[in-house]
C-alpha cells in the first residue's frame, strides 16, 4: 500500500474571483488575489491510499463516506494528475489502475461560507500529487479544476491567481505575490455570524451574474486590473491603509455585483451590515483605518487586522456586539488574544472611549470568532499522522 496524509490552507480573497468564462475548466473572467490563513487554526488534512486489493475508489469527508466516481470535480482533478504522473515520472510508483481510499477532515465548519472547498480542493489534489510522486506548478491548475478559490491555497502567504488567456486552462494558475514571511502582523479575526440560511452557491451565484449583470463586466474590465495592481504595491510597501481601503472596496462591489443579477442573490445580512458599520465607526473613533472587513458568499466577516491591534478590535467588537457566550474560552478560538495585550492602552483607545460611542447591538448576533493570522502553503505530514488504517484501508 501506498500512502500519504497533508493538510491545506484556507484563502481569502481581498480582490474576488466572481464569474467564469468556462464552467468546466473552471476559468475565471478576472484576475483575483489573496491571503492565506495560517493551518495552525484551521485547514483541511487528507490522506489517500493506493492498494492492489481496493476493489472501488471510495471518500471520507469528516466522518461521513461521499461519492467519488460521481463527483465530476473530484474526477477531473485526479485524472489530471494521473496525466501529469504519466508525463512527469520516468516510471510509476504502482499502477494507475490501482483504486484509490481517500480520507479528509477539515477542523473547522464545511459548507460554511468558510472556504472548506478551497482549502479541501487544494489538500486534495497536493496529497494525490505526493502519492503518485509529482511535484510541479501545474498543480495549481488541476486544484482550480476543483472548485477556482483552491488554486491559491496552494501557496502560502499573498497569492494572485492570474485569469489567463488561453482556452485549454494551462496559462490559468497563481503565483504567490510575497510569501507569509512578509507581513506576518497580518492578523484575521473570523466573525461567524448566527445565520444558518442557505445561501445560493458560489458556483451558481456567479454562473447568474455572467449571465445577468451589466456591472460585472465593467468590474472585470476596468475595476479589478487597477485594483490587483494598487493592492499588490500596497502589500509589498506593508502599507495597511491602502491595503484596506481597497479590500473593504471590492468586499462592497462584489456584493453590488450580487445585488446586480437577476434575481439577486442576497450573500450579506442585517448582521453583516451592522459589522461593516462597526467597522467604519472604530476606524473613526480611533482616527486611521485599522481594521478592514471582507465577506464571501454568506454572511460571515472576515476582518484584517494588524497583531498590534487585535486585543483593542477584540474589545470593541465585544462592545458593540455582547455576547453571552464572551468570557467562555470556546468564544474567541484560534490565537489567543491576551499574547497581543499592548502593556498600555494607546492615545487613541483613550479617544475611542471617550468621544466615540460605537454602535450597540442586540447579544448574541455571533456565534464565535476565531483569531488566525497569514500562514504558509500546503505541508506533507509523517505516516503517524495518518488519518486512515493501513490494515484495514478504511478511516480510523
Ligand atoms: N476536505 C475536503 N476534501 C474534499 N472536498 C471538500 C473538503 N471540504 C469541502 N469539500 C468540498 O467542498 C464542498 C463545500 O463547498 P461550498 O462552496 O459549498 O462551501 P464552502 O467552501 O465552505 O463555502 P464558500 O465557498 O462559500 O466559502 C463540500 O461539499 C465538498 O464537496
Ligand atoms: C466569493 C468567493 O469566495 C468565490 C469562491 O468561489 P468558489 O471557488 O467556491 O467557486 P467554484 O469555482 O465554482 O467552486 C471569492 C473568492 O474566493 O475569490
Amino acid at each position: 500500500m501506498f500512502i500519504e496524509t497533508c493538510i491545506a490552507p484556507v484563502n481569502i480573497a481581498l480582490i474576488k474571483y466572481w464569474g467564469k468564462r468556462d464552467e468546466e475548466l473552471i476559468l475565471p473572467i478576472n484576475d483575483s488575489l489573496s491571503m492565506t490563513l495560517s493551518t495552525d487554526e484551521m485547514c483541511a488534512k487528507t490522506t489517500a491510499s493506493a492498494c492492489a486489493t481496493y476493489k472501488e475508489q471510495r471518500m471520507w469527508l469528516n466522518g461521513e463516506e461521499v461519492p467519488f466516481e460521481d463527483n465530476p470535480r473530484i474526477m477531473r482533478c485526479l485524472k489530471a494528475l494521473q496525466r501529469l504522473a504519466l508525463a512527469k515520472c520516468e516510471s510509476l510508483k504502482f499502477p494507475l489502475e490501482w483504486k484509490l481510499h481517500i480520507v479528509s477532515r477539515n477542523n473547522f465548519p464545511t459548507a460554511a461560507g468558510l472556504a472548506s472547498s478551497a482549502a479541501g480542493y487544494a489538500c486534495l489534489v497536493y496529497t494525490l500529487a505526493s502519492l503518485y510522486g509529482v511535484q510541479d506548478e501545474e498543480l495549481t491548475a488541476i486544484a482550480r479544476q476543483g472548485s477556482g478559490s483552491a488554486c491559491r491555497s496552494l501557496h502560502g502567504g499573498f497569492v494572485r491567481w492570474h485569469k489567463g488567456e488561453a482556452s485549454d486552462g494551462t496559462d490559468s494558475i497563481a503565483l504567490p505575490v510575497v510569501t507569509s514571511n512578509h507581513w506576518p502582523n497580518m492578523h484575521v479575526l473570523i466573525l461567524v455570524v448566527n445565520d444558518a440560511r442557505k445561501k445560493t452557491s458560489s458556483t451558481k451565484g456567479m454562473q447568474r451574474a455572467v449571465e445577468t449583470s451589466d456591472l460585472i463586466k465593467y468590474r472585470a474590465k476596468q475595476c479589478v486590473p487597477e485594483r490587483i495592481n494598487a493592492i499588490t504595491e500596497a502589500i509589498k510597501q506593508r502599507d495597511f491603509q491602502t491595503f484596506a481601503k481597497i479590500t473593504m472596496q471590492d468586499s462592497n462591489q462584489f456584493h453590488a455585483i450580487a445585488l446586480d443579477t437577476y434575481p439577486p442573490c442576497v450573500y450579506m445580512n442585517d448582521v453583516s451590515h451592522a459589522i461593516v458599520a462597526f467597522v467604519h465607526a472604530y476606524n473613526a473613533a480611533v482616527g486611521q483605518t485599522r481594521v478592514a472587513y471582507t465577506f464571501d458568499a454568506g454572511p460571515n466577516a472576515c476582518l484584517y487586522v494588524l497583531k498590534e491591534h487585535v486585543s483593542s478590535v477584540v474589545q470593541a467588537v465585544q462592545t458593540s456586539f455582547p455576547n453571552d457566550a464572551a468570557s467562555s474560552v470556546e468564544y474567541v478560538k484560534g490565537i489567543p488574544v491576551d499574547e497581543e495585550a499592548s502593556p498600555s492602552a494607546s492615545p487613541t483607545d483613550a479617544i475611542l472611549n471617550g468621544n466615540f460611542v460605537l454602535p450597540t447591538n442586540e447579544h448574541n448576533l455571533l456565534k464565535y470568532i476565531i483569531h488566525t493570522k497569514v500562514g504558509a502553503g500546503p505541508q506533507r505530514l509523517a505516516k503517524t499522522d495518518s488519518l486512515l488504517n493501513s490494515s484495514t484501508g478504511l478511516p480510523f
